[in-house]
């Protein structure tokens, strides 16, 4: 159902238009100026907006702007009064694709409505901060893509996910298996329901499990069920993922970690379409498309004996790799933005986005976690935040001052990406007297400061950034390393 934003500082005139057009099956958001137009633009996914081009706060020409250059792909239709076709033709310049002139006729407006979702680029975008335009989800660019992508669903603009997303439009419509590859975090689960959103079993259920969770005991009567009373605990009959899934998909997380046994029984299910509950005696058939994800090659696996060759081929039918987050930097902001959506709604709260240096920060951070870790990442800055954008201050410490530890660690292939300013990767040993060289005639307090930072850097990186953990590690205790802390982010925002 397509959503309308009614802008108009008469309110009575908006009562009448949201309940016109929401008896005609269209949503209705409503704004009387322009800032709430804004606002309600950056909190929904609006496909039209119908707005009037004499408001109190700004003036149609100006919203028009904003809104074009933001939301450039939503159509916008203005109400002009009836004397004022000039301001019609005006607005037009500026980008509207259409106006109705007052007196308004239901009919007219209705016809207008339609032919503008018809022909306007209506499709549904996902909103956008204004700091971060980059951010914007199904652009102009990928508009002519033939898949709608599911409404949480953010398409990356990076070649690399536009190749994803070319593979997930042929792979799609088929029967095939699947194989999905990536870090943690990188998206596999969403990618494998994205490729079941778009296939004809749509309709039918989507279950996934995460096969590195599953007990070994546990693991058989999880995929296929159990009768009651087929080992000790079964007080009841238990259906499995296929036959929950009937007719739908099954997606097996970290496939490899199934154990052996389960292998041989996974293989012979899929070879025959038919499954045995643990301790029953009859088989069901079943119809399910499988997606597996690993991220781990399967076929490096299967060479070191851990994982059946026969069933990485019976999977192998097509097989997609997500690659991590860091190499992939434009895809940052947007996905960014659409965590800071979701916070938003999470914590009602509406945070427009970042200022020009947490961009830059969160571009270059090496995103070892990928999504999950940025997800979190502006779940909690999101949490922090009490003003329209998030600022460098509400950033983790290890996101921050992850370009100094760089420093430390630029003779590392991906981290040298991070340091920009390091075009040339150099050793450990040439990069510290460097850091040396900087420091002025008297500075053994910076000195001493220096090596501290290090040394409490080098406590985070060997525990991966668990300040509980480096405190141990640095034998202080935890306030003792929060105050340090604080205390480099304190330097480091002078
Ligand atoms: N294309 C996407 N659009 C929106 N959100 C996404 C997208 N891809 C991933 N995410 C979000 O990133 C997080 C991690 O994604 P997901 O669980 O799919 O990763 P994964 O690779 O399956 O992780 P793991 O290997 O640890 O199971 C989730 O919160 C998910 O909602």
């Amino acid at each position: 159902m397509a959503k309308i934003l009614v802008v108009d500082d008469d309110k009575d005139m908006c009562l009448l238009l949201e309940r016109f057009l929401k008896k005609k099956n269209y949503e209705v958001v409503v704004a009387h100026s322009g800032k709430e137009a804004l606002n309600c633009l950056f909190r929904n996914k609006i496909h039209l907006i119908l707005c009037d081009y004499k408001l109190e706060d700004v003036t149609g020409a100006e919203l028009l702007t904003s809104i074009k250059n933001d939301y450039p792909d939503i159509p916008v239709i203005i109400i002009t009064a009836y004397s004022d076709i000039k301001t019609a033709v005006d607005a037009i310049k500026k980008g509207a694709l259409d106006y109705v002139t007052k007196p308004l006729f239901p009919d007219e407006i209705l016809l207008t409505i339609e032919k503008a979702l018809r022909t306007g680029a209506g499709a549904a975008h996902q909103p956008v901060t204004e700091g971060t335009l980059a951010a914007r989800n199904q652009s102009a660019d990928n508009s002519k893509d033939p898949i709608r992508l599911s409404d949480n669903f953010v398409a990356g603009k990076s070649p690399l996910f536009k190749n994803i997303l070319e593979q997930v439009r042929r792979v799609a419509p088929t029967d095939y298996s699947v194989i999905i590859y990536g870090e943690s975090g990188s998206g596999k689960e969403v990618l494998a329901k994205e490729i079941h959103q778009q296939s004809r079993r749509a309709k039918s259920p989507f279950v996934a499990v995460d096969c590195g969770a599953l007990s070994r005991e546990l693991a058989g009567s999880e995929l296929f069920g159990h009768e009651k009373g087929s080992f000790t605990g079964a007080v009841g009959q238990k259906v499995g993922i296929f036959e929950m899934a009937d007719g739908g998909t099954v997606f097996l997380d970290e496939i490899a970690n199934l154990s052996y046994d389960i292998q041989v029984s996974l293989l012979r299910a899929v070879q025959e379409r038919k499954i045995r509950r643990v301790g029953g005696n009859k088989d069901i058939d079943f119809n399910v498309r499988i997606i597996v994800a690993s991220n781990e090659e399967l076929w490096e696996a299967a060479k070191k004996g851990k994982f059946r060759e026969d069933l990485f081929h019976r999977f192998n039918e097509f097989s997609i790799k997500i690659p991590p987050l860091r190499e992939r930097r434009e895809d940052v902001l947007q996905f960014a933005t659409h965590f800071l959506h979701q916070a938003n709604e999470e914590l009602n709260k509406n945070i427009k986005g970042f200022t020009p240096e947490v961009e830059d920060v969160l571009k270059k951070y090496i995103w070892h976690g990928n999504l999950r870790e940025l997800k979190n990442v502006i779940k909690r800055t999101s949490l922090l935040t009490d003003g329209d954008y998030i600022e460098l201050i509400s950033l983790p410490f290890e996101v921050t001052n992850f370009a100094k530890l760089n420093f430390d660690v630029a003779d590392e292939g991906n981290a040298a990406a991070a340091a920009p300013a390091k075009e040339t990767r150099e050793t450990h040993e040439e990069i510290i007297p460097k850091r040396e060289e900087t420091l002025g005639e008297n500075s053994l307090r910076d000195a001493a400061a220096d090596a501290e930072y290090m040394t409490i850097l080098k406590a985070l990186k060997e525990v991966n950034f668990n300040k509980s953990k480096a405190a141990r590690l640095l034998n202080v205790d935890r306030k003792t390393l929060y105050n340090k802390i604080k205390q480099f982010d304190a330097n480091n925002n002078r």
